[in-house]
Formats: C-alpha cells, structure tokens, sequence
C-alpha cells in the first residue's frame, strides 16, 4: 500500500521514461570500479564502492548532496589527485587497466577520460582556440589537421552551424548554453573514451538543458558517459543505467528504467519518491 501511494509522487517517473525500453542491451564493460574507499583527510567520502559503467551507455549518479556522487566521478580521472588531503584504496579499471597502477601516465589518461563540469569554463581566447586547445598542447600545429578537427568536434557538440561563422570571436562573448557545449566539444576534439558530466546542466535554462541533454543522447553512439545529475527527471531521460548513492555508499544500481519503476531498496525507493534528498 506504502509502496503503491509512494509511487504517486511529484515526479511521475513512468511518464518520464514512457518510450524507452525497459532494459538497456547488454554491453561490455568500460569502467569497473571495485571496493573503492575515498577519505579527506580523516573523513571517508567513498565506501567500499563497486560498479560496473557500461561502453557506450550513459550511467547517471543520483543522491541528495554530499553523498559522493561527483568525488566518485573525479575519481575516474584522478582529479582528486589534485586534493592534497585525499587517501584513496581499491581500484577503478579502464579497459581492464587500474588507472590507479603506479606505471599510469595521468595525463594520458585525462585525455582518455575527459571531464565537463557544472560551469561552463571556456579561456578566454576566440571559439576556434578553445576547441583546438587539446591538440595544440598535445604540439599539433598542422591548419588542415587542427581546421579538420575543430569542424568536426563543433559538430559532434552540435554548435557547428550555429558557429562556423564565428570560430574567431572570443568564446566569453557565446550565451552560457553554447558556452557547455563548446566545453564539450573541446573535451571531444582529442577523443576521450570516456565523458565525465558534473551537473553539466544545471547552470542552463530549459532550451539550453533539452540541448544539452539531446547532445548526450547523441554523444553515447562513441563515448561511455558518466553524468551526475540533481535532477531526477534528467537521469531518467538521459541516462540507460542510473546509481543511487547514500552517506558515500552506493545502494543500488540498475538500468534506468529498473531503478525508477521497481527499486531494490527502500533508501532508494525512499530518494525517488521525494522523501529526503
Ligand atoms: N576537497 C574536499 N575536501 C574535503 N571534503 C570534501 C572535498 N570535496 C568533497 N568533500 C566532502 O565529501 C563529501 C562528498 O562530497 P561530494 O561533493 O562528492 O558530494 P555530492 O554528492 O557530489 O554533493 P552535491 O550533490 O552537493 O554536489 C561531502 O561531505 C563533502 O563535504
């Protein structure tokens, strides 16, 4: 009875996921993460978390704020790395490798793993620079390689045709909307395998979240993507798997679809249907 009442909540979640099927496909594995514990100093952030995040499919990161939700991402980059507090145990594979190995060269492993974060954060340099930016510093310098490759990351962002005629303004002068996208085609321009997404779109309007949103639905056909979103809603449009963290801990994860119609777990049950978080 409980559970029949808490399913008619604020967010009508079957509406939301009217449409899509009911399980992602079975695909390879692309990121495991496995008994990983993340502490800041004396505080653990992270416990004994393990997950499997599927090639090509997009798996959201949901929970009420400060659960670990983006520690957990930046962990996939090692961008936490840069936090001189951290202690990190366990492991995270990329492609079967431990990004956490001693040998790993972790600049090349951000330009495997790119990152996008809640605010757009272009330099202030014209539209063409910010997406040649990663090939530039990689010494690339040939015009036809660097013309060839912003064309087409401005398109796999779907800004070029909005853009072509203003690859040289300043990329300050684009609305906040254009400037997420052109943060994400400059992060698809050196071809990660995998997109890290802080909240990309919760500094956006309405018309600007849809694109951005139809961008990754877009995006998934080459990129394994990780997204942590607020918005439930969100989640279930654009993600195949979503995870529902608590207090650090990962409760359950399961295909999108699954996790909002038939949770496992009462913590989960309890977070989707509004009541804490
Ligand atoms: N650099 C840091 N130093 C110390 N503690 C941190 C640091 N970053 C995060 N934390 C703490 O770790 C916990 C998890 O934070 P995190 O930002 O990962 O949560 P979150 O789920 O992404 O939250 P939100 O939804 O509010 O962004 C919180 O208690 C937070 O205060």
């Amino acid at each position: 009875m409980a559970a029949q009442e808490s399913r008619t909540h604020a967010i009508d979640m079957n509406s939301v996921l009217r449409g899509q099927s009911k399980k992602a496909p079975p695909t390879e594995v692309c990121v495991r993460v496995e008994d990983l514990n993340l502490f800041y100093g004396q505080k653990q952030a992270l416990h004994n978390v393990t997950m499997d995040m599927p090639k090509k499919r997009v798996t959201a990161y949901i929970g009420p704020s400060g659960c670990g939700k983006s520690t957990l991402l930046r962990c996939i980059n090692r961008m936490n790395d840069l936090v001189d507090s951290v202690r990190i145990e366990g492991k995270i594979l990329i492609d079967n490798e431990n990004i956490y190995d001693k040998s790993v060269n972790v600049a090349a492993l951000r330009r495997q793993v790119g990152m996008v974060f809640q605010k757009p954060n272009p330099f202030p340099k014209s539209i063409f620079e910010n997406v040649a930016y990663g090939l530039r510093i990689q010494g690339v310098n040939d015009k036809r390689i660097l013309e060839e490759t912003v064309e087409n990351a401005l398109r796999g962002a779907a800004l070029w045709d909005e853009m072509k005629d203003r690859l040289n303004d300043n990329a300050l002068g684009m609305s906040g909307g254009q400037q997420q996208r052109l943060v994400i085609a400059r992060a698809i321009a050196i071809e990660p395998e995998v997109l890290l997404l802080d909240e990309p779109a919760s500094a956006l309007d309405p018309i600007s979240t849809l694109k951005i949103e139809e961008l990754i639905n877009e995006l998934k056909e080459k990129y394994t993507i990780v997204i942590v979103t607020h918005n439930m809603q969100q989640a279930a449009r654009v993600s195949d798997y979503t995870a529902f963290m608590y207090m650090g801990e990962l409760i359950e994860m399961g295909t999108t679809s699954e996790l909002f119609t038939n949770p496992r777990k009462k913590q989960t049950e309890d977070y989707i249907t509004g009541r804490y978080g």
